[in-house]
Parts: C-alpha cells; structure tokens; sequence
C-alpha cells in the first residue's frame, strides 16, 4: 500500500501580475519502505509539494493520502494527531526548540508520539555524531550539526512516512553521504516511506525512484 499518496495536486500563489501555477496537476506515491527522489530546478515547486504533501500548506485542488487516509478530510485534531504520530519532517529551517538541549531536542518528536526509546535515540546521536553535543543548546551549534538534530528528532520517532527538504544540503559530503545513508537505512528497515528534496544527482542515484518536477508537472 502507498503510505503516501499525492493526488492530482494543484497550487498556485498570488502576485502583483495574477495567480501564478506552481503545481499544475501532480500524482505520487510512495510506497512502504521505499525512498523517493523530488528533484528539480530552483523554484519548480519541490518545496511547496513537500510541505503540502505535510499538511503545511493547502493544496488549491488534488488529495493528500497519508496511510490511506485523506488529510483534509480529517477534523484538525485528527490531521494533528496524524502529523504527529505518522509523519517526520525535516525542513530547509530546522525548527529546533531553542529552550532545549540537544539530547531534549533529538527525543522531542518520539516524546510526543509516544514512542521515546532512550537507547535508540543515543544510538542515532552516536550515529549522527552528536554524543559529545548532547548537553548543548541549538544556538551553541554550526548549522550542520543543527541539520543533523533535526534528522536524528525525525527518526527518533520512528515516523512512517518522512518528508526531508534536502537533507543534508548543510554538510560537507562525507558526513552528508554518511547520514544519507542512515536515513535510507531506517526508512528501508523501518518500512517507512521516505520523499526527499535534492539537488544532488549522486544522492538521488542512491534512491529507488527519481521524479523530476518540470513546468509544473512531474516528468
Ligand atoms: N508563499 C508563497 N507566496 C508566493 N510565492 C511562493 C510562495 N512559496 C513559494 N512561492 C513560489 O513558488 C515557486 C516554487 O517555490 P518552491 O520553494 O516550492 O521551489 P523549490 O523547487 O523548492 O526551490 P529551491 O530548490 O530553490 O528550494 C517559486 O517561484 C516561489 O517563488
């Protein structure tokens, strides 16, 4: 079953000349366990899918199914529960909590889904190189280390489906390739699905699918 499904998603923003079409009709899914390349140029609309594909921003027309379920069709209670509990984000802007460590920031996310595992979340600090950071404060850290906190907090939550604006965009390529991996290693063991933004045609190589979204359109 596609864990997240796109369907027929169509946006466009207001300007000074008139509406202008970002998406003009697009239909993905993304099945479990399986991880997904969202390539394109600067301004095609890769970050706005995203977000939509979140419940962050409202599609104009089209559906978003996450589990099968229609995210505007829920009550906002339910739309939040399901964010929550079901989808990790990892955005261009990290939205870490700035009143929290590092080690309170990576369990944030699991705490509020209810699925906090102390030793799971050390293992993906140690794996995100983060153990020596844990007792700091976001502010005290560069903006890749800032970058690999809100990678470790969406998967310490374990989330089944996983939206990740260029990931690791932050870092130098070694330690980018090495947390690349790690996302994809979780998403595929965890059976979750994983959409990804990136401009890295290397990266999007270590992807199952690429799409390319062009004029509007996935191509
Ligand atoms: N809130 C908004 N209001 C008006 N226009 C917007 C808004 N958000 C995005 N846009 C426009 O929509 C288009 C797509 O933007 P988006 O950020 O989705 O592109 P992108 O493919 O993610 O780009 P990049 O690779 O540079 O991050 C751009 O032309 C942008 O200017």
């Amino acid at each position: 079953m596609s864990l997240l499904a796109l369907e027929d998603i169509r946006k466009s923003f207001a300007s000074t000349e008139g509406p202008v079409p970002v998406l003009q009709g697009v239909s993905l899914s993304v099945d479990a366990g399986r991880v997904v390349a969202l390539t394109g140029e600067s301004g095609s609309g890769k970050s706005t899918l995203l977000h939509i594909a979140a419940g962050l921003e409202t599609p104009d027309a089209g559906r978003v199914l996450v589990g099968g379920q229609d995210m505007a069709a829920l009550p906002d209670a339910g739309r939040a529960q399901l964010r929550r509990g079901t989808v990790g984000l990892v955005f261009q802007q990290f939205n870490l909590v700035p009143s929290l460590t590092v080690g309170a920031n990576l369990a944030f996310q699991a705490r509020l889904a209810g699925v906090h595992d102390a030793g799971f979340c050390a293992d993906l600090a140690a794996r995100l190189g983060l153990s020596d950071l844990l007792a700091r404060y976001p502010e005290q850290l560069s903006g890749g280390q800032q970058q690999r906190v809100a990678i470790g907090r969406a998967l310490a939550a374990r989330p089944k489906v996983l939206l990740a604006d260029e990931p690791t965009g932050n870092l130098d390529e070694a330690t980018g390739d090495a947390v690349f991996a790690l996302m994809l290693e979780l998403a595929r063991a965890q059976a979750a699905a994983l959409l990804l933004v990136t401009h890295s045609a290397r990266l999007a190589d270590m992807c199952d699918r690429k799409v390319l979204l062009r004029g509007g359109r996935l191509a």
